[in-house]
């Protein structure tokens, strides 16, 4: 034999001089789920060791994660029931909670790299992305909405705005309002291939926006293909995304890597609440070993082609590898 590869796998050291790809903090987003209230850090029930924060507490956390190296955050809202309604009208309330939140994190880490998410959902009494009439939903009257909800969140300060939607079209409102309004340096990551995935359950727990009727499945992706991936992304970013993303993570790695190779800007991939609350639920069994698993994972996302990961896992993986 003149080949031998276990020759660079011997021990930790050559192993580690080989490896192709490592994880560091730079590589996170980190979701945050916020509420209104004081001194509220609750557990949300599907998904064990993840919380929602009144912004109060907020600060704390967002320090913390500051001084972990995470430099990148991802913003949700819980907005209280009797302020949804069909056409997400809070959603571009100046004051509302998303834009205080956006604030308060400026305030405590003002370095700190704020993303958005912007769609209708957590503020819709249908619990669906986009404005609904007779049982379907409009794509044309939700975009105008999110490209508001997107200046609202670039005025209170967001370095990027993150659609999730899936609707046509919505990424070009975006940048054009944006563009008009003066707001050059605010960044798009779009939800570029957003499957309709069972994975979602639990941050439907997190935010109480599951849909009221029907499914998401005439805006989010069939998770059957794979060319239509392609053609989304690229329409996003001749559309003007900055960013664009895969999701959910682990099922849909095949096309993390297709968009890595047909695109030269940023991918990045969401490792989603359903793939968290999995992990953590064999890990409580004691069936999977759960630090292990979730570097695994994390690997293997970045080895696809994510340039960066949001993970409720964030916090856990850089202790994990330091
Ligand atoms: N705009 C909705 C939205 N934004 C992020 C997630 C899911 C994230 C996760 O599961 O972690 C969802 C759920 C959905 O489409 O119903
Ligand atoms: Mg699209």
């Amino acid at each position: 034999m003149l080949r031998r590869n276990r020759r660079l796998r011997t021990n930790e050291s050559i192993r580690s001089l080989v490896r192709e790809t490592t994880i560091s903090p730079n590589d996170f987003l980190v979701p945050l789920f916020i509420v209104e209230g004081k001194q509220v850090k609750e557990e949300i029930a599907s998904m064990p060791g993840y919380y929602r924060y009144s912004l109060d507490l907020l600060k704390n956390e967002v320090k913390e994660l500051w001084n972990m190296g995470l430099k990148s955050v991802l913003l949700f809202v819980k907005v209280p029931d009797n302020l949804k309604d069909n056409a997400g009208t809070e959603a571009l309330n100046p004051e509302g909670l998303m834009q205080r939140a956006i604030k308060t994190v400026k305030d405590v880490a003002p370095e700190m790299l704020i993303m958005t998410d912007v769609a209708l959902d957590p503020y819709s009494s249908f619990g669906h992305d986009g404005v609904v009439a007779n049982g379907k939903i409009l794509n044309d009257d939700t975009t105008a909405i999110l490209a508001e909800m997107a200046l609202s969140h670039a005025r209170a300060g967001a370095d990027f705005v993150a659609p999730s939607d899936m609707m046509d079209g919505r990424i070009f409102e975006i940048r054009t309002l944006l563009e008009d309004e003066g707001f050059h340096n605010t960044g798009i990551m779009s939800y570029s291939a957003k499957y309709a995935s069972a994975f979602y359950g639990p941050f439907r727990d997190a935010l109480d926006s599951a849909p009221g009727f029907g499914d998401k499945k005439t805006y989010q992706m069939d998770p059957s293909n794979r060319e239509e991936a392609i053609k989304e992304t690229l329409m996003d970013i001749e559309e003007g995304a900055d960013i664009v993303m895969v999701k959910p993570g682990l099922c849909y790695l095949d096309i993390v890597r297709d968009i890595k190779n047909a695109v030269n800007v940023p991918v990045a991939v969401y490792q989603v609440s359903g793939e968290y609350a999995m992990i953590k639920a064999a890990a409580e069994k004691g069936w999977l070993d759960h630090d292990a698993v979730v570097l695994e994972q994390i690997t293997a996302i970045k080895r696809a082609g994510a340039s960066m990961i949001a993970s409720y896992f964030a916090k856990e993986t850089v202790k994990i590898i330091s």
